[in-house]
This record gives structure tokens, sequence and C-alpha cells, in this order.
């Protein structure tokens, strides 16, 4: 049975594997096997603080098959984007070129370095097994982190954000990067993601340019790609939008990936998250119900799995022994549902957003 949970120390040679393979490699997941020790730790003192607001902590969570024992995806809640170093993006902007004595006005579009996106918990270093794309496992890896953030609102920011890997060419080159990065620092845009993950990020503040990129000075590849997402994350970005997040002008300054963002009132898990008391009943016994991700209340000991949503006359939630046992629930306590199901993707630009 398929459940997410908190990393621990045992999960890192499973980690080291899904960070090799992530497609793209990811910043907040680096194969690099020391740094990896280092996030679980990190990862296991946030979930046993005491908490009141959102700082530099970040949630590890993994999705495991608990009979099997083997670990299968993987994916992080950093509680503030930018705690201890700035989060840096592109902010999309528009300037406007007139002369009134040669009657010419050009609107020009712009790209400006912005810390703006600091503030908000960003959802990041999701990978998972090959075999598992496409089903509701990934679902539950992709938003059981909503349903950790909907019972633990504290210890996160208002604003939610997931910054989606860039488009890459059939030669996994970026032409964002190619046309930008690579004229400030001579390596290719894998090195330089990979260093990001392994290294400090301050040579983002020390050698990227300050000034505004004009837009019409790029190539027309790289301008193509400026809120692209990397193809084998369309899905992920059409669940994400679905789920209510919505584009931001932001992208990421090495690869100009989109950044979505929402209040996570407006996300649908939030909206539909229900506190129901359990009751055990025998798997035969359990009524036929739409699919939905349930969670138990214990912060360090989270556990979220997919179930049905089976509720009894009286609201409570009917589960099998077998799915009490693995979110360690005795009958009576109260779980957190939400349906799995999404209404289909708006693809908007954030109104709030001048
Ligand atoms: N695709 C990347 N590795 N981007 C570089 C890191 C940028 C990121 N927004 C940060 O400040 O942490």
């Amino acid at each position: 049975m398929l459940v997410i949970r908190p990393v621990t120390l045992a999960d890192l040679p499973a980690l080291e594997q899904l960070a090799e393979h992530a497609v793209p490699r990811l910043t907040n997941l680096p194969a690099n096997r020391d740094r990896l020790e280092e996030r679980i730790v990190r990862s296991q003192e946030a979930f046993e603080s005491e908490i009141e607001y959102p700082g530099n902590e970040h949630y590890m969570f993994v999705l495991a098959d608990d009979s099997r024992n083997e670990v299968l995806g993987t994916a992080t809640i950093r509680a503030q984007a930018g705690a201890a170093e700035a989060y840096y993006t592109y902010r999309q902007e528009t300037l406007i070129h007139a002369s009134q004595q040669l009657n010419v006005r050009r609107e020009v579009q712009t790209l400006a370095l912005s810390h703006e996106a600091s503030d908000a918990t960003l959802l990041c270093a999701l990978s998972l097994d090959p075999r598992y794309k496409g089903t509701s496992a990934e679902s539950l890896l992709r938003r059981a982190r909503l349903m950790f953030i909907a019972q633990y609102p504290e210890r996160f920011s208002r604003i939610l954000a997931v910054a989606f890997p860039g488009f890459l060419d059939s030669q996994n080159e970026s032409p964002f990067w190619e046309s930008v990065g690579r004229h400030f620092f001579a390596r290719s845009f894998q090195e330089m993601n990979h260093i990001a993950g392994v290294r400090s990020k301050s040579f983002i503040a020390e050698v990227m340019p300050q000034f505004p990129l004009y837009l019409p000075l790029l190539t027309p590849q790289a301008r193509a790609a400026i809120g692209r997402e990397h193809p084998a994350h369309e899905e992920a970005l059409g669940e994400m939008l679905a789920e209510g997040f919505v584009r931001s002008r932001h992208v990421d300054i090495f690869d100009a990936g989109p950044i979505v963002k929402a209040e996570r009132e407006r996300l649908e898990t939030f909206r539909r998250a229900a506190w129901h008391p359990v009751r055990i009943r025998p798997e035969h016994a359990l009524p036929d119900a739409e699919p939905a991700m349930i969670a138990n209340q214990t912060l360090s000991d989270f556990r979220c799995i997919v179930a049905r949503y089976a509720l009894s006359p009286t609201g409570q939630l009917m589960l099998s022994p077998q799915h009490a046992a693995r979110l360690g629930v005795e009958e009576g306590r109260a779980v957190l549902a939400a349906p799995l199901s999404l209404p289909s993707a708006v693809d908007a630009l954030d109104e709030g957003e001048m």
C-alpha cells in the first residue's frame, strides 16, 4: 500500500536514486549524498520543532510502498522560499518607449530581477519513480503536501508557489540560458543547475545581470521559452492549475520556467478538505465511493494515503483495518479527507497582479 510520510535517514539511498533520475535534475534535490543527508536531517528538525511562523524549514516527504519496503518518490515543502538567502526570479514587465516629437510609442517587454517571491511557501523537489507517472500515486505525492499545510497553517505562508522546470530543447539545452545566463557564467545550464543545488547560491547575486533584460534583444528561441515548462512537466503543471494555482508574472532566472502561485484558501484541496471521525469496517463492507486523500493528524508521524471517501450517514469516514493501520488511527480519531479528483484547469494569469 502506498503512503506519504516524512523522510528518514534510511531513505537516503532511495533519495539518491530519485535525485539522479529526476528529469531534468532539480536544484532542490541535488544528486549528492552529503547534501541529501543534510536535507534529511534538516527536515527531521522541522517536523520535530515547535514553530509559530514560517522560516527556514524544509519538510521532506517520501512516497513509500510500505509492504515492499520501497521508496518510490519524494517531494518537499520549503516553508519560506527566501528565508536564509533571497529567492530570485525574473518578473515580466512592460516598459513604454514613447516620443511625441517622433510620434512613436513602443511597448517593450522586459524581465527584471526580483525577490518578491521570497515570502512564499514553495512546493518543490518532486521526483517520482517513472513507473508511477500519471497514476493516483503521483497526485498523492504532489498534493499530500497541501493536506499537511492545511493542518499546520501557522508553519507556512498564505501564498504558495511552485516553480516548474523550464523548457529544454532536444539537445537538453535551455534556449533561455544560452541567450542570457551563458554570457555571465561560461557554463552549461546543466552545470549551473547542479552548482545551484550543491553550493551556495550567492554567486547568483554576484554575477547575474542586475539591469532589466529587454526581450527583443534575446534570441527568438529564448523568448519562446519564457514561462514554458519542461515537456516532462506538462501534466504536473496542468494538475496544479486545476488545483487553483495561477501563472504569476515570475519565471525562473536560469531557464525561464513558469512560477505558479495561489492564496492557499483558494485551492481545491483546502476548500474541500474536511475532518471526519474514523469508523473501521471490513474491506468487503465498504461502499463504493470516489477516491480521496486521507491524512492523519500527527505532525512528525504524518501519513497520507489514497482511499475511498466512504461516509456513513452520520458523517464518519469508513476505513478498512489496513488503511486505518497505515494511517495509525483508531476508531473515533479524526482524519482529514479531500477528494482526489479536480475540476478541469483554467489557465489564467493572476488577476491580482497588475
Ligand atoms: N533552475 C534553477 N536552478 N534556478 C536557479 C535558482 C533560482 C531560484 N529561484 C532561487 O533563487 O533559488
